[in-house]
């Protein structure tokens, strides 16, 4: 096999193979106890040796066999730039794998540069990536490398107090940036206060499986993921005082921790004082979280600086730096969870909201020919401590879960990123321009079946093998096209992931460019691949990874004794003397004739065994595609359901506004009407006075009447009188009734008049009496009429 293409200008990564030693034998021994019936894995991965000789000269070639394999199947080989053996250490990886010009470039071309891991769950990633508890990954390496570069350029926020704001005028990611004290003191300042309203904790369970007792509980004590830094945090968030120490392994153990130079202790922040038992409980609240795994708080106190590794040292690493300019560093952090981009810098919006916003990679009005992600919150760092700091913040806040091959399995693609801003020395405030050195550390794919996962970490592990199989399809495309064809085929678009790590990786076109924004032309990004395997881990999976991420392949076909190969073995031993003994039969073939036969059949034999393993190739892509087509049915179906969700949600919200709207215009005409009708009845009650009568005073009444009575008896007096002045012949005056009436009669009348009086005057007495009495009082003419009768 030819070896591994050199990095083109078209290839997208350098790929790089990194295998993961076995475990101690401590562990190994734990395992055995535990487990005494199982076997000990085999080792199906073999590197070759190097293809090239010299001193230096790494392998690049591994083979790949099944372990007891009885079906004889074909053996694969890989190529990549580097293979890195077990024995091989961070610092190997950092200076072997093209880190230092990765960085180089971003600092001095202005060139984004990316590192990524990949590989199966538990193969090493995190462990390449951020280190463990006795030496540094390769992130903080990248970080001392490059704050050791630029430290005599490096503008701090103290001395200028314009940077922040320089730099948030010249950001096209609309980003809150702030400096990193501000930051910190937001998250670790008052811890107390912030620890009551913080979000849920996270799934979170760190160390291996084999260090940790039979038992698990979150009563046994915990340490962070943190302390894989080395920065232990010395506390146990329960207050038990204990915390699980993860038993060196081997390659750890030859190398303690070693402290020297500058500590974060002279931090401010990272000498607050240490939380007293009841300030924990108050902080962390009781841990009783019914999920299968076992959580712990996402932040937790400042770690003490007494454990922070400092191995490997990399003061010889030297890059040079054009004096003539200054820089700024930004850390930012990030995840991609179900598809979706996270920030793990910021706080969630309000303390009760507890969800996350996520996200949005899209082009911005000032960077309009580049993708960026929007809105997130980016720290200003003024030396490697802070960026640890701000590091150690965001792991915490990073999904981790338990899982059967991993206890402390990383369930989302986890970004790091280092912006390097720079601009001449004494600049104008807007003349920043920079790269982004990123480092990613990728969730491993697994299989349900070894991860024993269930439920929620299920559904994530769909998704972070969906992931990875559009990241695998976009690096098979790579290896694919290499020579000379377009990269840009690469179908990066299809999940966020893959947009992430491939949409800056072809260069920039000006016409692309608003018009109105100075265009900044940007190189193609550089990016390196640290595949991890473990050569004694699951076959199948990294089978699979390999299969994609290597920059070449070749599949050889075992030789199975056949059918052709007894042929061929009987040809052979036919005696020549057989042959030529002249008892050929008419249809006899000639030895060369009946040679060639088989020799043909044996080149038919191979040509169908290559076909048989080309048809399982295809068979397994097109389960592949089967399974992606499950998958975008299932996204269609999720999709629809929730358009389905959000227009019900839409519509109950219109219709409750609505309702809302109508109760209020009730309630608001109903008010009018109420005011209306209190203004009338004002109106009503000011303008009609209603007057009591007092009515007749008992006395006046009285009297009325008695000057009533007195005037009637002085009328009939008269009238006495006057009849009596009348002749004596002339007959006495007749009542109506034609009977005589003499004085006493008379009397009987007044009296009768003054009792119907009485009575007219008294409410409600019909009026026909008085009509009776006036009759009887007023018709003095009755009398005359009857004085002109006699
Ligand atoms: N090169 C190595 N040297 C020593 N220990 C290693 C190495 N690689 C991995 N390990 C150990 O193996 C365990 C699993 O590694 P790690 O967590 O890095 O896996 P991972 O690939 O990141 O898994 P996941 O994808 O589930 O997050 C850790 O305990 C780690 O310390």
């Amino acid at each position: 096999m030819d070896p591994p293409p050199k990095p083109s200008s078209t290839s997208l990564f350098q790929v790089y193979l990194r295998l993961r030693p076995r475990p101690s034998s401590l562990v190994q021994l734990t395992q055995q106890s535990l487990y005494p019936l199982l076997t000990p894995p085999e080792r199906y991965l073999t590197v070759e040796p190097p293809v090239q000789d010299g001193k230096d000269a790494m392998p690049t070639h591994i083979t790949l066999q099944a372990p007891s394999d009885s079906r004889k199947r074909a053996v694969e080989k890989f190529a990549f730039t580097k293979v890195f053996e077990e024995q091989a250490e961070q610092l190997d990886i950092f200076k072997g794998t093209g880190l230092v010009p990765l960085i180089e470039g971003v600092i001095g071309e202005g060139r984004d540069g990316l590192l990524a891991t990949l590989g199966v769950t538990g193969s090493g990633k995190s462990h390449t990536i951020l280190g463990s508890k006795s030496q540094r990954g390769l992130t903080q390496l990248s970080l001392d490398a490059l704050y050791r570069s630029i430290k005599n350029q490096l503008l701090h926020t103290t001395s200028h107090p314009s940077l922040v704001s320089s730099l948030s005028a010249a950001d096209a990611s609309e980003a809150q940036i702030l400096p990193a004290s501000s930051f910190l003191d937001g998250v670790y300042g008052d811890v107390l206060a912030e620890r009551s309203n913080s979000r849920a904790p996270t799934p979170m369970m760190v160390g291996r499986t084999s260090n940790l007792p039979t038992k698990y509980t979150p009563k046994n004590g915990l340490y962070s993921q943190w302390s894989i830094l080395g920065l232990s945090t010395g506390y146990s968030p329960r207050g038990t005082g204990q915390s699980i120490r993860a038993v060196p392994i081997a390659a750890e153990s030859e190398h303690p921790a070693r402290v020297t130079g500058p500590l974060p202790s002279q931090l401010p922040f990272w000498n607050s004082p240490r939380l007293t038992r009841t300030q924990a409980k108050l902080r962390f609240g009781n841990f009783q979280d019914s999920t299968s795994t076992t959580s712990i708080p996402r932040r937790n106190l400042p770690h003490r600086p007494s454990a922070l590794p400092q191995y490997p040292d990399i003061s010889d690493v030297n890059i040079t730096t054009d004096p003539n300019i200054e820089y700024a560093i930004l850390i930012s952090m990030y995840e991609v969870y179900n598809d979706r981009i996270f920030d793990l810098l910021s706080n969630p919006p309000t303390p009760k909201d507890l969800r996350r916003r996520h996200l949005l990679f899209k082009s911005t009005e000032a960077s309009p020919d580049r993708k960026v992600v929007a809105g997130l919150r980016k720290v200003v760092c003024a030396s490697y401590e802070e960026a640890l700091m701000v590091l150690e913040t965001g792991l915490m806040e990073r999904r981790v879960a338990g899982t059967g091959s991993n206890s402390a399995s990383s369930r989302s693609h986890g970004f790091f990123c280092i912006e390097v801003k720079r601009r001449p020395r004494g600049g104008a405030p807007s003349a920043w321009t920079g790269a982004q050195l990123s480092i990613v550390d990728l969730a491993g794919s697994e299989r349900a079946r070894n991860a024993k996962t269930a439920g929620a970490t299920l559904a994530e592990a769909g998704k972070i093998n969906e992931s990875l199989m559009y990241l695998g399809q976009c690096l098979q495309m790579q290896s694919d096209c290499h020579d000379g064809a377009k990269p840009s085929i690469v179908p990066f678009r299809q999940c966020k992931l893959t947009e992430l790590l491939f949409s800056n990786s072809f260069p920039s076109s000006a016409h692309n460019a608003a018009p109105h924004h100075a265009h900044h032309h940007r190189n193609a990004q550089k990016a390196i691949m640290i595949v991890t395997a473990d050569p004694l881990g699951d076959f199948n999976a990294t089978s699979q990874i390999l299969r994609y991420s290597a920059l070449a392949r070749e599949v050889t076909v075992p030789r199975i004794p056949s059918v052709t190969s007894t042929i061929l073995s009987g040809t052979t031993a036919v005696p020549r003397s057989q042959v030529t003994s002249g008892r050929v039969t008419p249809n006899a073939v000639s030895a060369e004739e009946y040679e060639a036969a088989v020799s043909e059949v044996a080149r038919l034999d191979e040509e169908v065994d290559i076909l048989g393993v080309r048809l399982a190739e295809e068979e397994g892509r097109r389960r592949e595609a089967e399974e992606e087509w499950r998958r975008a049915e299932e996204r269609a179906e999720e999709v629809e359901r929730q358009v389905r969700e959000e227009c019900w949600a839409e519509m109950e919200v219109k219709i409750e506004a609505e309702r809302r709207r109508w109760m209020g215009a009730w309630c608001e005409e109903a008010d009018r009407n109420d005011e209306h009708l209190d203004r009338k009845l004002e109106i009503l009650s000011r303008g009609i006075q209603i007057h009591e009568d007092p009515g007749p005073h008992p006395d006046d009444h009285i009297a009325d009447l008695e000057s009533q009575n007195e005037a009637l008896r002085r009328k009939l007096d008269a009238m006495e009188r006057e009849l009596q002045c009348r002749s004596p012949t002339k007959s006495k005056p007749r009542n109506p009734s034609g009977i005589a009436m003499d004085s006493s009669d008379a009397e009987n009348v007044g009296f009768r008049l003054v009792g119907l009086s009485l009575e007219s005057r008294a409410p409600g007495v019909a009026k026909t009496p008085r009509v009776k009495g006036r009759k009887l009082t007023a018709r003095k003419w009755d009398f005359g009429e009857d004085e002109e009768g006699f």
